[in-house]
């Protein structure tokens, strides 16, 4: 498990990550996310105690990172899939990661058959590709046997063949019980990988609980109604003190469930032709939430963010 409390992070007039408290818990994918410049790089760094906290602190299984006996058999990281030196063969530059760190070599073999790369642990990391460097660095992450494990950015630039592949690997590994932490700003990636949320906006926490009750509770949940008689239902509708919308041919109300919906119907007389409830999605509520805490609004991250509503809604 990891434990932040009350963790901070200034530099100079930046306050990058402000009085942030969470856990993430083990058996799990749990999501980071947040906006450009939210402060997730810079919480994850100090979970590895690559950065001091200016105040508060962060655990690992109840120690902070320095007083862990064996860092690579507790936690592993992805955090630059280009971390590699360019000359240095797959396999060659596991094995001097594994020896640094007096891990057996036997070890090496092993990471590359769990990423897939054993056809090509000979060749050399500079030739490989974002997908390939990613699955290397998610190798050399492994090669302890960590319990917990963190990646920042991990999907960054990989074509849709490589972002299934780790999504797949994500959910294997939590499935193995282990406590997995993955940051991200892309939206739609999470609303699919991740069971748990932990959002933050401007170093702020904003939301910690499942990916399913950050929607539900960010967004309002709404009936769409169809219905020969809409006068009818309007009014009764307008009666009993619930909001509604015209949309095409219906209405959509806030306030009332479909089944209350159904009775009121019913007790007018009036026929229903649709019932359905609208789920919000994923984007509406991040937005929602991290509006005011987004650094810059640009027309492109609103498209991007549109898109990424399309992509769910579909499934895709
Ligand atoms: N070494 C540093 N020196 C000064 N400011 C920094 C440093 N590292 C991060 N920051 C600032 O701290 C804030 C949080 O940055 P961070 O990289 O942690 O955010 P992020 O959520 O990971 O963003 P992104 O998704 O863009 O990577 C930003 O305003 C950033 O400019």
């Amino acid at each position: 498990m990891i434990e932040a409390v009350g963790l901070t992070k200034r530099y100079g007039k930046t306050l990058a990550v402000d009085d942030l408290s969470f856990n993430v818990q083990s058996g799990r994918v749990t999501g980071f996310l947040g906006p450009n410049g939210a402060g997730k790089s810079t919480t994850m760094r100090m979970v590895l105690g690559l950065d001091n906290p200016t105040g508060g602190s962060v655990t690992i299984d109840g120690r902070r990172y320095r007083e862990l006996h064996d860092p690579l058999r507790t936690v592993g990281a992805l955090l630059d899939a280009k971390w590699v030196h360019p000359n240095r063969s797959a396999r060659a530059h596991l094995r001097w990661l594994a020896k640094s760190n007096k891990l057996p070599d036997s070890r090496v073999d092993e990471v590359l058959e769990l990423v897939g790369l054993t056809s090509v642990a000979n060749k050399r990391a500079g030739g490989f590709s974002l997908g390939m460097s990613q699955r290397l660095g998610i190798a050399a992450a492994l090669l302890g046997d960590p319990q917990v494990l963190l990646f920042d950015e991990p999907v960054n630039g990989l074509d849709p063949e490589g972002i299934v592949w780790i999504r797949k690997f994500m959910h294997r590994l939590a499935d193995e019980g282990r406590t997995v932490f993955v940051s991200s700003h892309l939206l739609s990636e999470m609303a699919l990988t991740a069971q748990e949320l932990i959002v933050i906006g401007r170093g702020k926490l904003i939301a910690q609980c499942s990916t399913e009750e950050f929607v539900a509770q960010a967004t309002e949940s709404t009936v769409k109604v169809r219905s020969p008689q809409l006068p009818v239902l309007r009014n009764a509708l307008l009666h009993a003190g619930v909001r509604i919308s015209d949309e095409g041919e219906g209405l959509v109300v806030s306030g009332m469930d479909s089944a209350e919906i159904g009775e009121l119907a019913a007790q007018h007389g009036a026929t229903l032709h649709e019932l359905s409830p609208q789920r919000g999605s994923l984007e509406e509520a991040f937005m929602q939430l991290t509006g005011e805490s987004v650094e810059y609004h640009t027309d492109l991250e609103q498209t991007a963010v549109a898109e990424a509503a399309e992509l769910i809604s579909t499934g895709k």
